[in-house]
């Protein structure tokens, strides 16, 4: 191994901004009694663990002595803000993802139950809300009742740049002294930029994030919340293609899923159904001759096959696109069209019946399973613990099963993507039995 491509991070790296030095005791006490900073969150094991599997795997060493300074996502006996004073925003941004109204409600459900926090401003439609001078809507334990069973998010997102120094001028227009920022990579670079201007500024505004999305690609922490609801979803569709091809002659099922940069979801729901005889995802390239010669040799062998493909894979394929979203993100290049018109021209005149499955926003659209659930509430009470303790410009999430609190710039300095050579990419290729390289 060629040392030179870890990353390694040191306590530097993981070190948390907490806002000045005012300290509040905790309604809290009770349920601390002595645990609170004399958790260990990093135990022997750990750190062999970690030294290995994300350092070796994740090519990322970490900095043993830096262990220590992975903050635990709990309760501080000490908070920064005086909780009848408090007036927390939360938005939601960029795409959908099971679990964000979850999220929300925990939030507000801990702000209000643990903490006594009465005034809570959900707004409008991600990071627009705060720039285009539309009237937050105010959240209170009756108002988020039972919207987890619902898809989507009750406050609406978007994607597209806003001015921060905008957007810190509105949190002081309505006193919004914490901003839970709900999102993936763009709203946590976002989320930091708020920060920074509110720091600059000098107010007492504290930033927090919670990971979102479904592609997991946050890297750090263990998975990111609705990523395991969404791969389960697409784990039907899969089924779906596999019925339908198996139920043909000479059936191709193709499966286009979500993963714009990392194919976590293809390379679970793969697991999960057991059925798929191909998938192709952006960490791999492939050439499109040789999997046909491959798909055609695996339709003659068992009469039908079933190929799934990220929507970011093959993209190599494409002329460069310079063509992006509002927020600046690459517009891809259609990767199932391509394949399916590919996989019909080189069967030629030889019976074939592709069946084309793309279930597009039916995966991210539903509302999250209970195992997601779980972990919304967890990272809701974590982000509540952290916003009240002014910690800032930080975001929660699970790293090697516990709650920590990380910095936005660690989490948006790099990306989660499927290794090549570790073991998820291994096993998906042990199920599929497609060959190691196809190019
Ligand atoms: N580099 C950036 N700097 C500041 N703000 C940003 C930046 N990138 C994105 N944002 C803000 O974050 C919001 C959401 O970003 P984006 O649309 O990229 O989604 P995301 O959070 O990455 O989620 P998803 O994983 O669904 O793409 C945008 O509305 C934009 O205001
Ligand atoms: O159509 P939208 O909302 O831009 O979202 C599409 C993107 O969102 C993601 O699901 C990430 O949330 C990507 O996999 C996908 O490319």
């Amino acid at each position: 191994m060629n040392t030179a491509d870890l990353l390694t991070i040191t306590s530097d790296d993981l070190a948390i901004t907490r806002l000045g030095e005012r300290t509040v005791d905790t309604p809290l006490a009770d349920l601390l009694g002595e645990r609170e900073e004399t958790w260990h969150y990093v135990t022997e094991t750990d750190r062999v663990l970690l030294d290995v599997v994300q350092g070796i795997a994740r090519k990322r060493v970490v900095d043993v002595a830096a262990l220590p300074a992975f903050n635990p996502g709990g309760p501080r006996r000490k908070l920064f803000f005086e909780p009848s004073e408090v007036t927390a925003g939360i938005v939601t941004c960029g795409g959908l993802c099971p679990g964000l109204n979850n999220v929300i409600r925990g939030l507000v459900l801990h702000l209000g139950r643990a903490y006594g926090v009465k005034r809570v401003l959900g707004i409008r439609n991600g990071f627009k809300g705060l720039t285009d001078g539309s009237e937050p809507v105010v959240l209170t334990e009756q108002s988020v009742a039972d919207i987890q069973n619902r898809g989507g998010t009750i406050l609406g997102t978007s994607r597209g740049n806003q001015d921060p120094v905008v957007g810190v001028d509105t949190m002081v227009r309505l006193g919004v002294n914490i901003l839970f920022v709900i999102g993936g990579d763009g709203s946590l670079r976002g989320a930091q930029k708020l920060a920074d201007e509110a720091r600059g500024r000098g107010e007492r505004i504290a930033v927090v994030g919670i990971p979102k999305t479904i592609d997991n690609d946050i890297p750090w922490i263990d998975r990111s919340f609705g990523f395991q609801t969404a791969f389960g979803q697409a784990s039907q569709s899969i089924r779906a293609a596999h019925i339908e091809a198996s139920s043909t002659e000479n059936g191709v099922g193709l499966v286009k899923l979500m993963g714009r940069h990392s194919g976590f979801i293809a390379c679970y729901s793969t697991l999960a159904s057991h059925d798929v005889d191909f998938t192709l995802i952006p960490e791999v390239p492939f050439d499109v001759d040789v999997f046909l010669s491959r798909l055609k040799k695996k339709v003659e062998q068992q009469g039908h096959a079933v190929v799934v493909v990220a929507e970011g894979a093959g993209q190599e394929h494409f002329p460069a696109s310079d063509q992006t979203d509002a927020s600046g993100n690459a517009k891809l290049n259609d990767i199932g069209g391509l394949l399916k018109k590919r996989i019909i021209d080189s069967f030629g005149d030889e019976p074939l019946s592709v069946r084309y499955v793309d279930p597009g926003y039916e995966i991210r659209s539903v509302p999250a399973n209970a195992f997601d659930a779980v972990y919304c509430t967890r990272l809701a009470q974590a982000a509540t613990h952290a916003g009240m303790a002014g910690f800032t410009s930080m975001v929660v999430g699970q790293w090697s099963g516990r709650m920590v609190h990380l910095p936005i710039a660690l989490t948006t300095a790099s990306r989660n993507v499927v290794d090549p050579h570790g073991q998820l990419w291994m096993n998906v290729l042990e199920t599929t039995g497609q060959p190691k390289r196809m190019v």
